[in-house]
Parts: C-alpha cells; structure tokens; sequence
C-alpha cells in the first residue's frame, strides 16, 4: 500500500514512512492511494469475528510489506488484551433501536485508547527493527496526551512532548499525563488554547531545525495515517452486532478534530453499509455550520463543558475534501490556504458530496447538560458530555428509525465531573479501579507562554541523548 499527500506535492511513502512522518512535507496529510473495497460477501465472511481478529483484518492490507501478519496479529493481541471489556467495545443499548459504542474501555478511559496504544506498539516495533530514536511531539485537548503517553511511555526509543492547554483541560485529565514519570516523558501546558497548540506541532514538523542531528519528530495526532486506520475497525465491530452487512446502520460521532467521523467514513467507502453519518459539534461549530450552509468561517475558540472538542481548525477535515475535490492536490492546497485566512465557499459539486455524506448538529452546553440528566433519568445510563453531545446530535439528524443508530460513546464520565455534576448527579463519577490512586500522585508539568521559539527551546533541552 503507498500513501499520497492531500496537496499532491509530497512523494508516496509506504505504511512504516508515513507512521513516521506525520505531516506530509507540502503541509498535506497521507491517505492511501486507493482504499480496499469489499464485497458484501466479503465483509459478511468477518462478521462473527472477535475485535482482535477483526482488526487484523482491517488493518493488514494498510500495513502490508512492512509489517509481517504474524507480528502485525501480536501487536494487535496484545494491544487489545490491556481493555477492561472482554467484548473491546460493548454496545449499550438505550432505546427502540438507539445505541452506544462504548469506547472508553482502554486504559486511558477515551477513544484514543483504540489506536494509540496500537500505535505505541507499532513504533516501538519499527523502531527497535530501525534502531532509529525519535521524538514524538502531540497537541491535545485532553484525551489524546494521555493515552499516547500511556502508549509510548516503555519505548526506548522515544521522547514525548505533549501540549495541552494550560488551564483548560480537566483535572482528571491533567492528571492522567502529568502523574506518568519517565525521563522521556514532557508535559507542556501552553499558556493558550487548543489551537494553538495544534498550530505549534504543525509548524514544528514544517521546520525541524530545533532538534538534534539525526532526530525527527513523530506524530501521535489523527494526522498520522496509523491513528485513523485503527479507528475504521469498530465502524464495522459495532455494524456486525446489529446485523450488517444485511442490515444498514447509522452513527453519531461527537466531532473536534474530524478524525473520528472519518473513519467512519472510509468504514463506508470500504463497504460498510451505512445509512447515515452524523456530524456532532459542540458550541465550535465550524463543520455544522459548513455541512449546512458551504461557509467555512472561523469563530473565536469557545470554552465549553466538552472541552475535548474545544476545537476551531479540524486536521482531518482536508482529508475528506480531498475526495471531495476528486483528489486534485492543488485544488486543496489552494483551499486550505484560503480556509486560514477567509470565509470560504466550496464549489457546488464538491459541496454536494460533502451534504450527501454527512448531517450535521451543534450542541450547547445546556443541551448538553440536558442531555445528560435525560438519559439517566430514562435510563440509568451516565454518558460523559461528549457522548451526550453524539446522543443529542444522533436524536435530532436520525431519519428512519428502523434503522440503528449508534453514538460513539468516546469518553467515561469520570474524566468529566464538572459536567456530570451539572446535570445533577450527586457526586463526581468514580474513577475506575486501575486509576483509584491517580489524586494522590505527584504532577509534573511546564507551564509555557503560547510562543514556538520558548516551546522549541524547552523540548531541545529535554531531549535525551
Ligand atoms: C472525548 C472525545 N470525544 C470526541 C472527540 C472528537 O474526536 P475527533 O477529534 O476525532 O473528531 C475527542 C477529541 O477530539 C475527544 O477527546
Ligand atoms: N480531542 C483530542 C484533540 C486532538 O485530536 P487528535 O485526534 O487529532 O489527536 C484530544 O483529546 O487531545
């Protein structure tokens, strides 16, 4: 399998060069040349597998002539053997036909879990075969820093340096980075908001003069291919429960970064029956308000009870234009510059796929906390806010009701106390028992003004030799 950058300028990698590149050199991200396609016989034939074996499945053509099956089948093994549900991720049911993914059974609590403890054994993997060292740099809002963290921390061959922003993740959050102690393991809280944080290691892998000689920077966000690839695996888990490929199935995915959804969307190109994809936003609506209007206008950042979703600009969102645009890299190139500077329009061909592929809904924190109470007055069911955010959106976009409709449910509520509490739940959630000792530990981390230069200085120094 190669890989092609979204700008059309970057030469194709195989699957080891792009997990270790991240942002293509044109500022583009990798997908693959071409996607598998699969019959309904095909994908009928994997439908009673376990996850482990599903995945395997799903991920070895995207990995093939790097990684050898029986290695690729160890890795995802013992990926997977660290999740606390025997079924990887449980379906939930809440209503006639309405249900949960429940994506939190990694050890990190969040969706994350599903491809970045997958991706820490890859790179330790490639790595040790290369005896490359290399240094990861990651932006988060909260979930992806712990669980690449959690990922990566035993790997020799790496130095991690994840920004969040200061202040505005929660603690429990906070803590699940900063508490981890390893002499290659950097929290920065950057005095700024997610964005900027996701500009800074976007600009860091531009120009990476700041490292030492012989070092590169790997990418733990969904712009590295390897994250997305892990992702596509529960689209089809989730649809094989519920009957497919007889069966259509829906999904609601809670939207910051787009990565999510976009898995979903290569689970349908790849064949998967879905009927319908729905994009859920916080107050950060930038992509409702694009799916429903064509005007691509930015918004100040919002704080909101979500703030793993506290996004303006989505990486992956390019990836999906790409196809829209009938993949002409320049077109993009052009676009994304654009899309930095003004309010733009797309052109009614491409808007039209983008409307046939999506719906779209934008959830306060009201609703959200709404949302919330609802579900556990109806059904005793606590959802974290960014799976209430997935709920709301999936109740008010869900078309046929005979079909299923399934919310990924990406975060447990214990990481998010502040809003649980709002809604009315008398106390915060309590931590599963791996994390019981997570308040009593200490924290280490940098508080960084919003400046690349301090940043840069900051991570040179650290680097181990
Ligand atoms: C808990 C949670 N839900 C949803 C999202 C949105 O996922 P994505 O960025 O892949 O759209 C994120 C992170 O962005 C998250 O941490
Ligand atoms: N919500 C994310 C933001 C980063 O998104 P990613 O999927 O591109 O890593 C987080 O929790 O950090």
């Amino acid at each position: 399998m190669k890989y092609i950058s979204t700008r059309g300028q970057a030469p194709a990698l195989n699957f080891e060069d792009v997990m270790l590149t991240g942002l293509a050199p044109d500022g583009g991200l990798y997908v693959p040349e071409s996607l598998p396609h699969y019959s309904e016989a095909q994908i009928a034939a994997w439908s009673s597998l376990p996850y482990t074996d599903l995945a395997f499945e799903i991920v070895q053509p995207f990995v093939a002539g790097c990684i050898p099956d029986a290695d690729l089948k160890a890795i995802i093994d013992d990926t997977y053997s660290e999740f606390r549900h025997p079924a990887i991720a449980p379906l939930v049911q809440l209503g006639h036909n309405e249900w949960l993914l429940e994506l939190f059974q990694g050890p990190t609590l969040a969706f994350k879990d599903f491809a970045l403890q997958m991706l820490g054994r890859l790179l330790d993997y490639v790595l040790e075969k290369r005896q490359q060292k290399v240094v990861i740099m990651g932006a988060t809002s909260g979930d992806t820093g712990s669980a690449a963290i959690h990922g990566t921390k035993r790997c020799s061959n790496i130095d991690i340096f994840i920004l969040h922003p200061y202040q505005r993740v929660s603690e429990v959050q906070r803590r699940q980075m900063t508490t981890v102690m390893g002499d290659n393991i950097h929290n920065i809280a950057l005095k700024g908001h997610f964005d900027h944080c996701q500009a800074m290691v976007k600009a860091s892998f531009a120009d990476q003069g700041f490292l030492p000689e012989g070092r590169q920077l790997v990418a733990v966000n969904s712009i590295n291919w390897a994250r997305i690839m892990a992702q596509i695996v529960y689209y089809f888990y989730a649809a094989y429960a519920l009957g497919a490929p007889s069966r259509r199935v829906s999904f609601s995915v809670p939207t910051g970064n787009f990565g999510d959804i976009y898995a979903g969307y290569l689970a349908k190109q790849m064949g998967l029956p879905i009927e319908q994809l729905v994009v859920a936003t916080n107050q950060n609506d930038i992509l409702h308000r694009f799916i429903s209007n064509n005007q691509f206008e930015k918004h100040e950042l919002q704080h909101t009870l979500s703030p793993s979703m506290d996004i303006v600009v989505s990486s992956n969102f390019e990836r999906m234009l790409f196809d829209c645009f009938d993949r002409d890299g320049a077109a993009i190139a052009d676009l994304m510059e654009r899309m930095n500077t003004e309010t733009v329009s797309i052109p009614a061909t491409a808007f039209d796929k983008v409307r046939g592929l999506f719906n779209s809904y934008s959830v306060d924190d009201a609703a959200t906390v709404d949302t919330i109470s609802r579900v556990y007055e109806d059904s005793e069911y606590l959802l974290d806010p960014h799976s209430a955010i997935g709920v709301k959106a999936a109740r008010e976009c869900w078309q046929d009701r005979s079909v299923p409709m399934v919310t990924l449910a990406t975060a447990h509520p214990a990481k998010f106390p502040e809003a649980v509490m709002k809604a009315g739940y008398p106390d915060a959630p309590p931590l599963p028992h791996h994390m019981a000792d997570l308040f009593d530990l200490d924290e280490r981390y940098e508080v960084i003004d919003n400046d690349l230069a301090a940043v840069h200085s900051f991570m040179a120094a650290n680097i181990r030799a």
